[in-house]
């Protein structure tokens, strides 16, 4: 029991620590607000019972009629109404403004907890479950604050006010009331919350799966026809569209048969109330009055309960959603504390003289049994080009990724300048051009973007566009021809002005006559920078002055250019 409450604990609070930070001001403003309105309302619908019965018992006799004071309760009525209506536009707006305000803070945690070499390479592996849990994870925090706790407060609130409202009757009454409403309240949400547990769980795990199936259909319908699947996924999508509906169909029944206990609750209230005042005005405690006012009181009591009833079945979506964002919550945190940045592979920069130092790096992927680097050492000089060769599977791209950040090494140090990567896919997005650039210098002009266009060789190819730097591009550049695209690739790279340039097959897939091109601009542009290039093409590694020949992670031979080996390496890589 202990155990179980502390790892609950465990959970909740990096996560309520993170949606709280900075707004828990506007969130207990918004709570209280809530609060107001509720019992505003209860005190609207008592007083005006009390006022009508009131003036109806006073207008019996013409001494008294005269003698009643209206003013006083209607002005109250109308205070109260007013009141509540300010209390309910306040609520909302305070309410919907403190969510918004720390799920947009959350995000952004959520989104620097996710800035780490194993969690990019997670995130690529899964897109679909990254985007699903930014959106339906946090959307299910926000129902934590909306739906859970504000009207967890108001009910407590109401509770507190009809039993001390009839507690001011007689005593017993109103603790009789006041315990009723609780165990009532407390019973049938904690059973809610119980009995939907799991039928929530599986409806968020399905409209998840629902999504990467829905997602795969689409973006691999030529795949899935061309290996005959097309029917077979259509099939899974179906089967997991009904297990949803039945989920979903369970949750229906739970809330209708909470509904319906709160309604029969609510009936019992109403008629021991009523048994409750008559006796007290049998006694001739209380006026008539009076007992309507804590009849009507006692009515409207139950009804922030039944609010809870949405909070209660969606728990068990919270919990998940807690669950999964609490460890990069966590992470996020303690980083903040100490001031560094989640992602630990961020290496030192080397003494001058040298642009990269690698001692004794090894790297291993997860769930491999095998170092992919084992014990790996490399210096590279400034203005050094090293280009790696080596089977595939040697570890050429392991050891891009790991100076480019992507990856962590379990030993061994790491020493960088800072670097611009031009990778084997273009990174580009669906956005202008101009957009395009941008990203590897958000500051750049438009003679700055020029300049580098007309370095890479594809100024002209732009200018012919009628849109030129404003040309939208399709998603993963289309519009523009490989050539086109590893060019704009060139450009961004020329747009940074790092000193080490990590290259990954830079001319693989173009034709001889754009590769050479490209390759001559490099050689040119690249002059004074230190690179390291992954290659299996002779034409790029004979730009290098140094070749590292990679086996099995590990570095195999080293030659120098001019050496007799050099050339027999070069020799026996693949022509174009
Ligand atoms: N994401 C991954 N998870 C597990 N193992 C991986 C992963 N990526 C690569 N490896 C393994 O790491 C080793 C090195 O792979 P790497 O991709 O670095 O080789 P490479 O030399 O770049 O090959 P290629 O020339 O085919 O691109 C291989 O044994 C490979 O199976």
């Amino acid at each position: 029991m202990t155990r179980r409450f502390s790892e609950t604990a465990s959970v909740l609070r990096p996560v309520l620590g993170a949606l709280f930070a900075g707004v828990w001001r506007r969130m207990a403003l918004g709570a209280s607000l809530a609060a107001i309105t509720v019992l505003a309302g209860m005190g609207l619908l008592g007083l005006s019972g009390w006022f009508i019965a009131a003036t109806a018992i006073a207008g019996l006799h013409a001494a008294s009629a005269l003698a009643f004071d209206v003013f006083a309760p209607s002005a109250g009525i109308r205070l109260l109404a007013l009141g509540r209506t300010a209390a309910r536009y306040g609520e909302r707006l305070v309410t919907h403004d403190a969510t918004l305000a720390a799920l947009a803070a959350l995000r952004e945690r959520i989104f620097r907890g996710w800035a780490s070499a194993a969690q990019i390479r997670e995130l690529l592996r899964r897109p679909a479950r990254a985007l699903f849990r930014l959106t339906s994870d946090l959307d299910a925090l926000e129902s934590l604050y909306l739906r859970l706790l504000t009207p967890a407060g108001a009910a407590l609130c109401a509770t507190a006010f009809a039993a001390a409202t009839l507690g001011l009757m007689t005593f017993w009454l109103g603790i009789a009331l006041g315990i009723w409403m609780l165990a009532v309240g407390i019973a049938v949400s904690v059973g809610l919350f119980f009995r939907s547990r799991r039928p929530a769980l599986r409806r968020a795990l399905l409209t998840e799966r629902l999504r990467a199936q829905t997602v795969d259909l689409v973006s691999g319908q030529t795949e899935l026809v061309m290996a005959g699947r097309l029917a077979a996924q259509c099939a899974a999508l179906e089967q997991t569209d009904r297990r949803l509906a039945r989920a979903d169909r369970r949750l229906h029944r739970l809330d209708t048969a909470a509904g319906a206990i709160y309604g029969i609750a609510g009936s019992l209230t109403l008629a021991a109330t009523l048994l409750g005042v008559g006796a007290l005005v049998d006694r001739g405690q209380i006026g008539i009055p009076a007992a309507v006012l804590a009849l009507l009181i006692a009515l409207a009591a139950m009804e922030p309960f039944a609010a809870l009833r949405r909070g209660a079945l969606e728990a068990g979506r919270m919990w998940l959603a807690a669950k999964r964002l609490s460890p990069h919550c966590a992470e996020y945190a303690e980083c903040a504390d100490s001031g560094a940045t989640p992602d630990a592979a961020v290496p030192d920069v080397p003494n001058a003289g040298d642009a990269v130092i690698l001692q004794r790096v090894s790297v291993r992927y997860p769930g491999s049994a095998t170092d992919a680097l084992q014990s790996l050492s490399l210096t590279i000089a400034h203005g050094e080009r090293v280009a790696v060769v080596g089977p595939s599977g040697a570890g050429k791209s392991t050891l891009m990724a790991l100076l480019a950040g992507e990856l962590a090494a379990h030993a061994g140090s790491i020493q960088r300048l800072p670097f611009a990567w031009l990778s084997q896919r273009a990174d580009l997005f669906q956005d202008s051009l101009r957009e395009n650039l941008l990203l590897a210098a958000p500051e750049a002009g438009d003679e700055a973007l020029w300049h580098a266009l007309e370095s890479a060789g594809l100024a002209a190819d732009i200018r012919g566009l009628n849109a030129g730097l404003e040309t939208r591009l399709g998603e993963s550049g289309l519009g523009l021809s490989a050539g086109q695209r590893r060019r704009l690739a060139l450009a961004r790279l020329l747009l940074q002005s790092h000193p080490l340039w990590l290259l990954d097959e830079p001319t693989e897939g173009l034709d001889a006559a754009t590769a050479a091109d490209v390759l001559a601009r490099l050689r040119i542009l690249g002059e004074g920078r230190a690179w390291l290039m992954a290659t299996h093409l002779r034409r790029e590694a004979a730009l290098a002055d140094r070749l590292l020949i990679l086996r099995d992670g590990r570095v195999e031979a080293e030659y120098r250019w001019g050496s007799r080996d050099f050339a027999a390496a070069l020799a026996a890589l693949r022509h174009d």
